[in-house]
């Protein structure tokens, strides 16, 4: 089915500009915003000034604060919230959804308590087949793409066809989606890289340079795919676009909230001092770095830089003693 319009429900960073990334495409969206005075903004600037200043959004994308007024219609509804509250929005959205709109989910994370995946919350909360559910993911730094820098993403959906018709509605001369039917995977891919995005700024706000990024890079991919495997994913996800591609993106760019929360840290300043510093954006591998620990160890999978990045966070370990711990750990073989 030929998607003509488009609901996007957040009006942040990575849904403001995956809005116009959809406009760009050719079809009609319309940005749901939490706050009236943004909605209001857009609608009269075409600018959304808090998180995308100076980059005009095209005009056939619209802005309201009303969520039925942007799911009215609607042939793709798009999930752009931190992940810890999409359960609460889309429960509050639930009756409002149009039948056979696909569902996708942009958000990065693994929910506390729950450990499900976003997809798994959507299909709960909005009681639909995973077939109607689909994520988008890849190393698309918000930023970048809204300026119209290429880049490449994964459109995920156990129904491949659902997939194609949400790649249709989303491919241009600057985004290029891949599909790919194995969920499990490019969502696990999406929450751990932000963990080990924190991991590498810690790193690199201690001084390392090259060779420490590129061994956390290697060893934080190593311990995602060893989740995937227990999961159920596709070994092979992890070295594609929503795997090693977000994980490189993330890790090694001064635009990544993670990468940025996770350097301050490194130099020194306390979890408060970096959470200010976010200026209310969300940096989603602070919390999932709990959740995907536990889910780790509920599967008996060993986690050791999630596990340190969790210490560090929640229970007051120092960033030198994390170095000295993953250091410290006993010799193996690099495929264990
Ligand atoms: N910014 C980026 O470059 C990318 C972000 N993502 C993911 O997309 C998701 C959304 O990220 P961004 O748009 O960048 O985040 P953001 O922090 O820039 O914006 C979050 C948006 O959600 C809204 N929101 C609705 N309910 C909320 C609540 N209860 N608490 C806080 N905010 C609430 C906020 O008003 C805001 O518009 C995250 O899971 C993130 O990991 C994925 C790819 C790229
Ligand atoms: O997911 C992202 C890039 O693909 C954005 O990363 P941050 O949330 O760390 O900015």
């Amino acid at each position: 089915m030929a998607i003509e319009r488009v609901a996007v429900l957040g009006a942040g960073s990575w849904g403001t500009t995956f809005a116009k990334v959809v406009a760009d495409s050719g079809p009609e969206v319309v940005l749901w915003a939490r706050r009236q005075e943004i909605a209001s903004a857009i609608t009269e600037t075409r600018v959304n000034d808090g998180y995308l200043p100076g980059i005009e959004l095209p005009a056939n994308l619209t802005a309201t604060s009303d969520p039925a007024k942007a799911l009215d219609g609607a042939d793709a509804v798009v999930l752009a919230v931190p992940s810890q509250t999409l359960r609460a929005n889309l429960s509050a959205w639930r009756e409002l959804l149009p039948a056979d709109a696909t569902l996708v989910s942009l958000s990065k994370g693994v929910e506390l308590g729950t450990l499900k995946r976003m997809s798994e919350v959507i299909r709960e909360v909005a009681g639909v087949d995973e077939s109607q559910v689909a994520v988008v993911s890849g190393p698309n730094l918000a930023k970048e793409i809204a300026v119209g820098q290429p880049t490449a993403t994964v459109i995920a959906c156990t129904d491949h066809d659902r997939a194609v018709d949400l790649q249709h509605a989303c491919s241009n001369s600057y985004f290029r989606p891949y599909t790919n039917t194995d969920v499990v995977g490019c969502e696990l891919g999406g929450a751990c890289k932000n963990v080990i995005a924190l991991a590498c700024g810690m790193a690199a706000g201690m001084g390392y340079g090259d060779n420490t990024m590129a061994s956390i890079i290697t060893r934080g991919l190593a311990e995602t795919a060893r989740l995937g495997a227990a999961l159920g994913a596709d070994p092979l996800t992890f070295a594609g676009l929503a795997g090693l591609g977000d994980l490189v993106a993330t890790c090694a760019s001064p635009l990544s909230r993670n990468r940025s929360f996770g350097e301050r840290l490194g130099r020194g300043e306390t979890l408060a001092q970096a959470q200010e510093a976010a200026h209310g954006q969300v940096a989603e591998g602070v919390k999932s770095c709990s959740s995907i620990r536990e889910l780790a160890a509920a599967h008996g999978v060993d986690m050791p830089i999630t596990e340190g990045v969790h210490q560090v966070c929640h229970d007051g370990l120092s960033v030198r003693a994390l170095g000295a711990a993953l250091l410290g750990r006993d010799r193996k073989h690099e495929r264990q």
